[in-house]
């Protein structure tokens, strides 16, 4: 089959009968009609069918290698350093489209299954003591993906009740999602795990290793790694309230496009068949399952690539602002100008290293240098958080003085005409930027991105401390040692 059309990915969502409660009601079928999904169902179609679009088509596919098919170019396995650009031209289309703002385009997954399918060498360190050929198991598995052309998600922390212990040690071991039954075809799986984003217009729900396992005998049931169906019996999810308010696209430019659901995942006996599980017991692969794969870096990849364009985003944003009502001549305006164009360039910077140092793998993958992509993985979480205060300095009472679509289409158009022009904006020109800049700084959607982009690759404080222990600073150590017996 390979690439889908908009409208194919959506008459399977709708098809699908996955148990999705959102404000006391419980959505089960036609999910990309309901008003909280609809749109941003919309916004992944049209993604599915750029992949159609000739003006895009050879940087969004490659050719199957099992049917001849055109496919997503994500689930190409770089054996290249050309090979790692083609993934990143066809990254970064979704991305611009998008400006960043979508974090789980199909393209964040598959990357992970990508890495994972060629990890053949991790996943035979696992044996065949379980009687399951893992290996075998993910990269059948990705070809599922990749020659359906599917679009999945993930979740992978236990609920937030008590940090202060493991995930296991939650209500004696009765709350994380666990195994609670192994049979001779599967595994039952009962308990919940915290988020996974775009789980209700998701196709696929990859449950992979969880926060660090300690190996200890109460951790055995957490130690798995398996996907299902989105409408698997007994999942259910649990969705915040939306951050669209139903406004038009005038009006709400971002949020109208791009809102991007969460929910809580609960597993209620969930059947999980053999040929989906891809780990099961040993807690110490379970802990590697991102690091020692390369599916950490090929998914770190794609976050740079698209947070690269989301700076972009907000570098043009800024801009237009200050041009726009006559600020771009100041200095602290220029400073903060100063510093969008450093995060973009740094952001290239790095994107560029990791490709330019890329090394083959045992399994002869082409791996982005992982230094680099640690170092902004571990950097963007902050500098992200500067963008809406940047665009709100820049802005100042104009985010409040506002009217909206239905006004500039009123009989107060004569007044938003001359009241509220910009030095070289009309008035409804510069309602329509302003509330760009609303949307994009101080709307509820806004503020569920920063929050994203702060903690959806992990906690950065603990991102922080994997770095200082993996780094290897001995050289630099040395070096100051040896400055210090100097003695010329
Ligand atoms: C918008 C959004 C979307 C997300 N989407 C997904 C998704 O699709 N799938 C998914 O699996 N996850 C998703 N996440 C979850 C993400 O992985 C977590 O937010 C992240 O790992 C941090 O975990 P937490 O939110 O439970 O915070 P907590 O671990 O509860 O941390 C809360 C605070 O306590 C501190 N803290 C807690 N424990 C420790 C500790 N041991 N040491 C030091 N400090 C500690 C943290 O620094 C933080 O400040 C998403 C998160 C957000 C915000």
């Amino acid at each position: 089959m390979g690439i889908r059309t908009g409208q194919q990915y959506l008459d399977k969502l709708n098809a699908m009968r996955p148990h999705v409660v959102i404000d006391g009601e419980v959505v089960s079928e036609n999910i990309a009609e309901h008003p909280a999904f609809a749109n941003v169902a919309r916004t992944y179609a049209k993604l599915f069918d750029m992949q159609h679009d000739p003006k895009y088509q050879d940087a969004l596919t490659f050719t199957s290698p099992s049917t001849g098919d055109k496919v997503n170019a994500s689930f190409l396995i770089p054996r290249t350093q050309e090979d790692l650009a083609h993934r990143r031209a066809a990254i970064s289309t979704w991305a611009e489209y998008s400006n960043g703002f979508l974090g789980r385009t199909g393209d964040y997954m598959n990357s992970s299954l990508t890495a994972l399918a060629a990890a053949e060498k991790w996943f035979a360190k696992a044996g065949d003591d379980s009687g399951i050929d893992f290996g075998a198991n993910i990269r059948a598995y990705y070809e599922h993906c990749r020659e359906n052309d599917l679009l999945a998600t993930h979740t992978l922390i236990p609920p937030q009740v008590n940090r202060s212990v493991s995930g296991s040690e939650q209500l004696g071991g009765q709350l994380a999602a666990r195994i609670i039954e192994e049979r001779e075809d599967g595994i039952v799986i009962h308990g919940a795990r915290m988020l996974a984003t775009i789980a209700p217009i998701a196709d696929e729900l990859l449950v992979f290793p969880s926060t660090v396992l300690r190996g200890t005998p109460e951790d055995a049931p957490y130690s798995y790694a398996f996907a299902i169906p989105n409408d698997a019996e007994g999942v259910r999810y649990l969705c915040r309230t939306s951050l669209y308010n139903g406004k038009s696209v005038h009006d709400e430019p971002l949020a109208s496009r791009f809102e991007e659901m969460d929910a809580v995942v609960v597993f209620d006996n969930v059947f999980v068949p053999k040929e989906r599980i891809f780990m099961l017991g040993h807690p110490e692969l379970c802990n590697g399952f991102y690091s020692e794969t390369g599916a950490g870096a090929l998914m770190t990849h794609q976050v740079v690539t698209r947070t690269i364009a989301k700076s972009e985003f907000f570098l043009g944003l800024a801009s237009e602002l200050a041009a726009s009502i006559g600020i771009d001549g100041f200095q602290h305006i220029q400073e903060d100008l100063a510093e969008l164009i450093q995060t973009v360039e740094i952001g290239k910077a790095l994107m560029r290293a990791s490709e330019a140092d890329a090394a083959l793998s045992e399994d002869g993958v082409m791996l982005p240098k992982w230094s680099s992509l640690n170092a902004a993985r571990n950097w963007y979480p902050k500098v992200a958080q500067r963008f809406p205060q940047i665009i709100r300095k820049f802005s100042a009472s104009g985010l409040m003085a506002l009217p909206g679509e239905a006004d500039v289409n009123s009989d107060a158009l004569a007044d938003i005409e001359l009241y509220l022009q910009a030095k070289t904006l009309t008035g409804p020109e510069r309602v329509r930027l302003f509330k760009l800049a609303y949307d994009a700084s101080i709307s509820s959607f806004s503020g569920r991105q920063a929050l994203y982009e702060y903690f959806f690759f992990g906690d950065p404080v603990r991102m922080a401390g994997a770095l200082v222990n993996s780094y290897d600073r001995e050289p630099v150590r040395e070096r100051v040692r040896e400055f210090l017996t100097r003695e010329d």
